[in-house]
């Protein structure tokens, strides 16, 4: 999750999927991607994934931290991993998986103008719901639909950065944020792992 300071206001930096990924196509999502053997951990894998589809090398980035990992709609673990960029970065998208690089400022997922639920049926099956956010780019005149997992985290990030309560609903409880996202998490993790135990 690439943050950028500009003109003094915090911004994230989102990818556009390139209709010819076989996963996801057309859909936003911050660069990243599967670990390889050769990664040592989840932050080599952030910061090698960003540098192949965007062109950000490694020493661009100041890492920050790792945020609770989240699980995708196909029950793949998928591990945020937070660092800031200079704004002057300019990106460099691989056409073969990104289509598009934009910034949204971060303050958007806590005053969204554009906001909806979507219902959702988790992988282990618990009816659940998703954050939708449509947010109009003033310099560029399109508009972008930032969904699911990628809005979790994005709306996650504000949540830690900027500690106020948001104009939507959340599942967190603001005064225990780690603590409760944590849970939600192992909550989810086991029900999964459950799931799929029984199925023996
Ligand atoms: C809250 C839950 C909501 C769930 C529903 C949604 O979010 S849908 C909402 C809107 N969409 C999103 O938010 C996008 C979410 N997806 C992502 O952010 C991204 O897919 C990702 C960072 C998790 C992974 O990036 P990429 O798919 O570019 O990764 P990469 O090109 O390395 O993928 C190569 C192959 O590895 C798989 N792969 C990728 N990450 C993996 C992981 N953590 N564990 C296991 N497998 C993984 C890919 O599916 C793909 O399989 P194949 O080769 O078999 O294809």
């Amino acid at each position: 999750m690439p943050l950028m300071v500009k003109d003094g206001k915090l911004y994230v930096l989102f990818t556009v999927r390139s209709m010819k990924l076989r996963r996801s196509p057309g859909e936003v999502c911050f660069p990243g991607g599967k670990s390889e053997p050769t990664d040592r951990d989840e932050i080599a894998t952030a910061l090698r994934e960003a540098k192949e589809e965007v062109g950000l090398y490694p020493e661009q980035v100041e890492v920050i931290c790792r945020l609770v990992p989240g699980i995708d709609k196909v029950g793949s673990l998928v591990t945020p991993v937070v660092g800031f960029i200079e704004d002057t970065f300019q990106a460099r998208p691989n056409p073969d998986e990104v289509s598009d690089v934009f910034l949204v400022p971060l303050e958007y997922f806590i005053d969204p103008l554009k906001y909806m639920t979507l219902p959702y049926k988790r992988t282990d099956g618990v009816a659940s719901w998703l954050h939708s956010f449509v947010y109009d780019d003033p310099e560029r005149k399109t508009s972008l639909r930032i969904w699911g997992l990628t809005a979790h985290f994005a709306v996650f990030l504000a949540l830690v950065i900027f500690e106020k309560k948001p104009t939507f609903d959340i599942q967190y409880d603001l005064d225990n944020l780690i603590s409760s996202s944590e849970k939600n998490f192992m909550e989810q993790y086991m029900s999964l792992y459950e799931g799929r135990s029984s199925k023996l």
